[in-house]
C-alpha cells in the first residue's frame, strides 16, 4: 500500500484522527439533537392551544420547557465540543503545513531565493496554507453540520408529509447548482487578489530594504508612485474577489427559501384536513421551523463550494512545496580527512548557453590549501558552491570515496562554508558561531583575530550584534563567519573572500593561522587579492569563459600572462608580497 506523505491531504486528516474522532461523535451528537428544537417549538405551540383549550395544564408546559432546556444544554454542549476540536484540528494542521513549508525554503538554494520574489512567496504561501486549511476545516464541519444535520432534517419532513416533501425539496438543490455553477469565478477572483497581495508584499519589502538608495538618490516620489498602484491593483481585486464571494449568500437562500410558501399553502390544508396528511398545530409548526432550518442550511452549502474549490487550488500550489520537505536531512558528525578528487567538473546556470567552467579536473590531499582566482565574475564563488552541490554539475566531486552528489548534500558532514555574505542573525556572537555546538570558542575567536574585538564590547562574546550582524564593522562581521566555520569541524574548507573587509596584516595573521588549522583539512580560498597566493599549494585561474588552468603560483606566474599580470599589478600598488 502507499504510503501517505505530506504532499498528500490525507495525511493530514490521518495524523489528526484522534481530534477527528472526536468531532465526528459529537457532531453527530449535535445533529442528531438539533431535530429536537424543531420538535420541541412544535410541542410548545401545541400545549399553547391545549392549555387554552384547557386539556392541559401550566405545570405540563413547565414540564415540557424545562426538558427542552435540558436538550438545549446538551444539544449546545455538544457543540462546543465539536467546534473546539474542530479548531485545535486545524490550527494543528497548520501549524504542521506552515514547518513543512519553512523547512522546504530553508532548504531552497540561496540563489533560487534570491531570484523569487521572497515577500511575494512567503505571501502567498502562508495565505494559500490558510486557505487550505479553511477549506478543510469547513470540509469537516460541513460534513456534520450540513450533511448530518440536513439528512436528519429530511427523513423527519418526510415523515410527516412524503408528498409535499418532495415539492419543496425541489429549491434547495436549485442553490446548490447556481453556488457550484460560479465556484470557479470565485476561486479565480480568490487567486487573483492573492497574486496582488503577493506582489504588493514584494513592493513593500523592497520600498523598505532600499529606502535609503531611493532617498538618496531622489527615487522616492517615483517609488512611491510606484506603490500606489500596486495598491490600486491590490483594492480593486480584493473588492471583486470579496464582491463575488460574500454578495451572493443571500440570494442562495432566498432561491432556498422558496418552499416556505408551499408549506404554509399545504401545511395548512393539512391541518384544516384537507390536505395530503392530517396535521395538528404542533406538526405544522415542526414541519415549517424544520424546513427554514433546511433552507438555511443549504444556503450554507455555497459557501462550502467555494472554501473547497479555494482550497484545491491552493493546494495545488503549496503541494509541491510539502513534498519536497519531505525528504528532510538530517545533521552527521563530521567526516573524517580524505583526499579531494574533482573530475571533469562543469556548470552552467538554467538558461544560460554558456558554462561558468567545464571540464575542470584537479585533486588534492589532506593539508592542502587552494587558491582559486581569475578576471572579475569569472566563477569563483559558483566553483565554490559546486562543493555544497546546491545545484546540479557536471562530472564528479569525490571526497575520499563518497561522491559529493547532485542536489542536496551540504550536511554531510565533508563541507564547511564561508560565502560572500556573512548570513549572522539576530542573537550574541556566541549564539552565532556555535550554532548550538557545544565547546571553546575562544579559540577560533582567536583564529581570526576577533579576540581583542570582543573584549572592547559591553557583553563580550554575549553581545547581540542586530539583524545580519549590523552593529558590527564589515570586517568583524567577516571574521565571525569565518570563525563560525572554523569552529565547526569539517575537513573541507570553502572559504569565499574570507579577507575582503580586513586589512593585510590581519590576513597575514589569520591566514598563518589556517595553515595551522588545517595541517588536515583541505580548504578552497577563493579570492581576487592574490597577496597570499604565493603560499598556497595550488592555485585555480578561471579564465572566464569556462577554461581554467590548474596549477601553483610558480607555475601561473610563469605560463598565464593574465595571472601574472593581476599579480604584478597588485604587488606593485603592495597588495602582494611574491616571493
Ligand atoms: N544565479 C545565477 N544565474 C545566472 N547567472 C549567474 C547567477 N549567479 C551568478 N551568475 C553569473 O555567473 C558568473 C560568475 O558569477 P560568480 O559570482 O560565480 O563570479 P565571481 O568570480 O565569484 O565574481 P566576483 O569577481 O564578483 O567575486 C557571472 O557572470 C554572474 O553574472
Amino acid at each position: 500500500m502507499k504510503r501517505l506523505g505530506p504532499g498528500s491531504v490525507s495525511y493530514y486528516f490521518y495524523h489528526e484522527k484522534k481530534f477527528l474522532l472526536i468531532v465526528t461523535l459529537s457532531g453527530i451528537l449535535y445533529n442528531i439533537g438539533m431535530i429536537a428544537g424543531p420538535w420541541f417549538d412544535g410541542q410548545l405551540a401545541q400545549y399553547l392551544y391545549d392549555i387554552f383549550g384547557g386539556t392541559r395544564t401550566a405545570s405540563d408546559m413547565y414540564a415540557l420547557c424545562l426538558c427542552y432546556a435540558l436538550v438545549i444544554v446538551g444539544v449546545q454542549g455538544a457543540r462546543y465540543v465539536k467546534r473546539l476540536y474542530v479548531r485545535k484540528f486545524a490550527n494543528n494542521i497548520s501549524l504542521a503545513m506552515k514547518d513543512r513549508i519553512y523547512q522546504h525554503l530553508v532548504q531552497t538554494p540561496k540563489r533560487d531565493m534570491e531570484q523569487a520574489d521572497t515577500g511575494a512567496l512567503m505571501t502567498k504561501v502562508i495565505s494559500d496554507i490558510d486557505t487550505c486549511v479553511e477549506g478543510m476545516r469547513k470540509f469537516t464541519t460541513e460534513i456534520f453540520d450540513t450533511g448530518v444535520v440536513m439528512m436528519t432534517y429530511i427523513v423527519m419532513l418526510l415523515c410527516y408529509d412524503w408528498r409535499l416533501t418532495l415539492c419543496v425539496l425541489v429549491f434547495p438543490p436549485i442553490a446548490y447548482a447556481l453556488a457550484n455553477s460560479l465556484r470557479r469565478l470565485v476561486a479565480t477572483t480568490a487567486a487573483r487578489s492573492k497574486e496582488s497581495s503577493g506582489a504588493l508584499s514584494g513592493m513593500t519589502l523592497d520600498r523598505i530594504s532600499n529606502a535609503l538608495t531611493y532617498r538618496v538618490y531622489g527615487e522616492e516620489a517615483v517609488q512611491d508612485r510606484r506603490y500606489e498602484t500596486y495598491l490600486a491593483d491590490y483594492e480593486k481585486k480584493m473588492i471583486l474577489a470579496n464582491l463575488w464571494e460574500n454578495t451572493l449568500q443571500p440570494i442562495y437562500k432566498v432561491i432556498a427559501m422558496i418552499g416556505t410558501v408551499l408549506v404554509i399553502w399545504f401545511g395548512g390544508h393539512n391541518v384544516q384536513g384537507t390536505g395530503w396528511e392530517n396535521w395538528d398545530i404542533a406538526a405544522f409548526s415542526t414541519y415549517l421551523a424544520c424546513f427554514i432550518k433546511l433552507a438555511t442550511k443549504s444556503s450554507h452549502a455555497a459557501k462550502l463550494f467555494n472554501a473547497i474549490q479555494k482550497a484545491q487550488v491552493s493546494w495545488q500550489r503549496i503541494q509541491p512545496h510539502l513534498q519536497a520537505a519531505a525528504e528532510l536531512r538530517q545533521p552527521v558528525p563530521p567526516a573524517a580527512p580524505a583526499e579531494l578528487t574533482v573530475r571533469h567538473l562543469s556548470f552552467t546556470y538554467p538558461g544560460s548557453a554558456n558554462p561558468i567552467f567545464r571540464d575542470l579536473s584537479f585533486s588534492a590531499k589532506p593539508g592542502t590549501l587552494i587558491g582559486v582566482t581569475g578576471p572579475v565574475a569569472c566563477g569563483k564563488s559558483t566553483l565554490g558552491q559546486a562543493f555544497l552541490c546546491e545545484n546540479p554539475h557536471g562530472g564528479q566531486i569525490f571526497f575520499g570515496t563518497k561522491e559529493l552528489g547532485n542536489g542536496h548534500t551540504a550536511p554531510d558532514g565533508i563541507v564547511g562554508y564561508c560565502g560572500h555574505d556573512a548570513e549572522l542573525f539576530a542573537a550574541t556572537i556566541e549564539e552565532n558561531i556555535r550554532l548550538g555546538l557545544p565547546g571553546d570558542i575562544g579559540t577560533v575567536l582567536k583564529m581570526v583575530c576577533m579576540d581583542q574585538d570582543c573584549a572592547t564590547f559591553p557583553a563580550g562574546t554575549q553581545t547581540p550584534i542586530g539583524e545580519g550582524g549590523q552593529r558590527l564593522s564589515g570586517g568583524q562581521q567577516a571574521r565571525i563567519a569565518l570563525a563560525r566555520t572554523l569552529f565547526h569541524p569539517r575537513p573541507l574548507l570553502i572559504l569565499d573572500d574570507p579577507f575582503a573587509a580586513v586589512d593585510m596584516a590581519t590576513e597575514q595573521m589569520i591566514f598563518d593561522n589556517l595553515r595551522r588549522l588545517g595541517s588536515d583539512r583541505i580548504i578552497l580560498l577563493l579570492s581576487h587579492r592574490l597577496s597570499l597566493f604565493p603560499k598556497l599549494d595550488q592555485v585555480i585561474w578561471l579564465n572566464g569563459d569556462g577554461t581554467a588552468v590548474v596549477s601553483t603560483h610558480e607555475g601561473l606566474y610563469a605560463s598565464c600572462p593574465a595571472y601574472r599580470d593581476l599579480y604584478d599589478l597588485q604587488h606593485a600598488q603592495g597588495g602582494a608580497i611574491h616571493e
